[in-house]
């Protein structure tokens, strides 16, 4: 057996670190033996409690290659097979040869991450070859027993496929990325939906007590498919108030007799407060006199607490925007997102309560609630998403075609908005806020060139919240007072409000690139009637990085909680997270970190 140069070679695009003997020795070995490594050459191989690391046996040098434990998704005992067993730097002209020897192998698969674009994370597989089969299963078993130990890893998922979303490869995203979960050892039970609304009613009539025994639900699709599974999930479950309104908003849907229509100071039931050290600031529902109630259907099925930290949902890209998925995992790549939800990564989002009031100027007082995880628009964005849906046979392309059609009519709509005034009062903005000058400046300043970017363990969104300031559902009877309205009346070409940046291809910094994964606070972007060319060139804006698009006279934008719409004409269509919803008024608020996704958040 020739062992010739000693070198060791990384793989590509590794994001491995180097190590030296000294800080190995400082570790607890837990076991280290010698193994060929395929493709590379002899190697010792140590586990301690940073992970794994190898080094040729021939090496000069005292550097090892390593990779972290939370790095590695699956170990797996191969059947006995061939090992390529030749050093570098001849081991291309050796391969060629076939210089290889038959073993007992086991595979390690971890990550590495890409070096242009440090979000999306890499498939690599190192196989270690024994002569002895006992000590390859001696390693997996350990390895095996120290993978068992990252309890945040999930178990057992349930998977939505939507066989048609974007290009109509739903199916195909998912047999690529299948092999990962079962690797991973993860169960999965998989349903390929046949109809829009499917989804939807599988989460909202799935028992409790079944949705309890997965660890979280994944959606193979786009924005629109994971909106349906979000309502599906939260319709039935979460309880909350009703957004708050301006006095005379409250007044108009009263008037007209619905006795639906919650009053601010009404409590609704609650059958347990377990969200309080999780949640703050939803839990401080309570002090304003509204609290959160878990449901707890008629057969004693038990309560399925909402929000919940253990259970989180995934999102596998298929769709025609994916924007949610580039939000929260930085990439839109099913790989990434497959990897981040078996490792079990964890952020929190906001999510948007909407509530329409009237569906159109005749209409009965209806109240209806839905769920929006990334945006809200009307307007310009209701017109693009009634106009596509002409065109669906164009797959993606027909937001393209759609969105020149709207653009060339150069609609406006007239309407009033309410918003509340959360950016104005510096008092509010006390204590934890102040301290970091950063962020108040980020709040105070929505047209500022300086942005303070949501990423990874986030500043903004792991702050705690601060019972005294804005909150999102802990909005305070002072907050909601009168005074905290502010009206904006007029013509607007489109009313806006995005939950996160929205970043996508069309505009690779989103609709609003400050924007938080759970800050609490919606972006509400008012763009007011103005020349087609001025438009055109926010338009522009939007489309490119770096660029100012909230930077015009004509573009309102606020950072506010809750906001509430009344159409002054007969429109009525909303755009919500890509799909229709008709509305000639309604109220929203923001509710902080109500759902977590099996995400790390982006490397921006
Ligand atoms: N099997 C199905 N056939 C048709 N429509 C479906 C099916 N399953 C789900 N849907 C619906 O298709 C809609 C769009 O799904 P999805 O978001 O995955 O696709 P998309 O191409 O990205 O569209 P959008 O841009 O609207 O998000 C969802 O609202 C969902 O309810």
């Amino acid at each position: 057996m020739e062992r010739e140069g000693n070198d060791c070679v990384m793989p590509h695009n590794s994001n491995m670190t180097l190590l030296n003997d000294d800080v190995d020795d400082d570790q607890t070995t837990n076991l280290r033996s010698t193994f060929w490594l395929d493709r590379v050459g002899e190697v010792i191989l140590t586990f301690n409690s940073n992970g794994l690391s190898w080094k040729l046996v021939e090496s000069l040098g005292n550097v090892a290659t390593e990779i972290k434990l939370s790095d590695v998704y699956a170990v797996e005992l191969t059947d006995q097979g061939l090992v390529h067993i030749s050093n570098i730097p001849h081991a291309t002209e050796h391969l060629l040869l076939g210089h290889e020897k038959k073993m007992y192998r086991f595979t390690v698969h971890g990550f590495t991450r890409s070096r242009s674009q440090p979000s999306q994370m890499i498939l690599a597989e190192y196989t270690f070859g024994h002569g002895n089969l006992q000590t390859c299963q001696m390693w997996v078993n350990q390895l095996s027993a120290s993978l068992n130990l990252e309890v945040e890893r999930p178990k057992n998922l349930l998977v939505f496929v939507h066989p048609r979303s974007g290009k109509g490869t739903g199916c195909r995203t998912w047999e690529a990325v299948a092999p990962i979960f079962s690797r991973a050892k993860v169960e999965t039970k998989v349903i390929v939906t046949e109809r829009a609304g499917q989804a939807f009613e599988v989460m909202s009539s799935i028992k409790n007590k079944e949705l309890n025994s997965y660890d979280g639900v994944v959606a193979v699709g786009g924005d629109g498919f994971f909106n349906e599974i979000l309502n599906g999930f939260l319709s039935p479950r979460l309880k909350a108030p009703n957004p708050p309104t301006p006095p005379d908003f409250l007044h108009l849907v009263k008037d007209n007799g619905d006795s639906l229509v919650l009053d601010e100071k009404e409590t609704v039931e609650e059958t347990s407060n377990d969200s309080e050290d999780q949640f703050p600031l939803i839990s401080n529902l309570e002090q304003s006199g509204s609290r959160i109630s878990y449901s707890c259907s008629e057969d004693m099925d038990p309560e399925f607490p909402v929000p919940n930290e253990r259970f989180r949902f995934g999102i596998i890209p298929s769709g025609s925007t994916d924007a949610i998925v580039i939000c929260t995992t930085g990439v839109r790549d099913p790989i990434t997102s497959a990897l981040q939800i078996v490792l079990g990564k964890r952020v929190k989002l906001d999510i948007a309560q909407v509530v329409r009031w009237k569906t159109t100027p005749t209409s009965e007082v209806d109240p209806y609630v839905r769920y929006a995880a990334s945006f809200s628009g009307y307007g310009f964005y209701g017109d693009v998403i009634t106009e596509s849906e002409k065109y669906r046979w164009m797959g993606p392309k027909r937001y393209d075609y759609a969105g020149t059609m709207v653009f060339l009519r150069h609609r406006s709509y007239e309407a009033e908005i309410s918003y509340l005034d959360v950016e104005s009062d510096e008092t509010n903005f006390t204590s934890k806020r102040n301290r970091h000058g950063s962020l108040l400046r980020a709040l105070r300043a929505p047209h500022k060139p300086e942005r303070y970017i949501c990423r990874v363990n986030c500043k903004v969104c792991n702050e705690k919240p601060d019972l005294t300031t804005t909150g999102v559902s802990g909005l305070t009877p002072h907050l909601c007072s009168e005074k905290r309205w502010v009206r904006s009346k007029g013509r607007f070409l489109s009313v806006g409000a995005a939950v996160i940046s929205c970043r996508n291809e069309k505009a690779p910094d989103g609709l609003v690139a400050d924007a938080h994964l759970s800050d609490g606070l919606l972006h509400l972007i008012l763009i007011r009637d103005c020349p087609h060319a001025s438009y055109l060139w926010h338009l522009t804006q939007l489309s490119r990085r770096g660029g100012s698009p909230l930077n015009f006279k004509f573009v309102e934008h606020h950072k506010t909680p809750a906001f509430t719409f009344t159409s002054s004409g007969t429109e009525s269509v909303w755009n919500l997270d890509g799909e229709i919803f008709q509305a000639h008024q309604l109220s929203a608020q923001v509710f902080r970190g109500l759902v977590c996704m099996f995400a790390s958040g982006p490397e921006v």
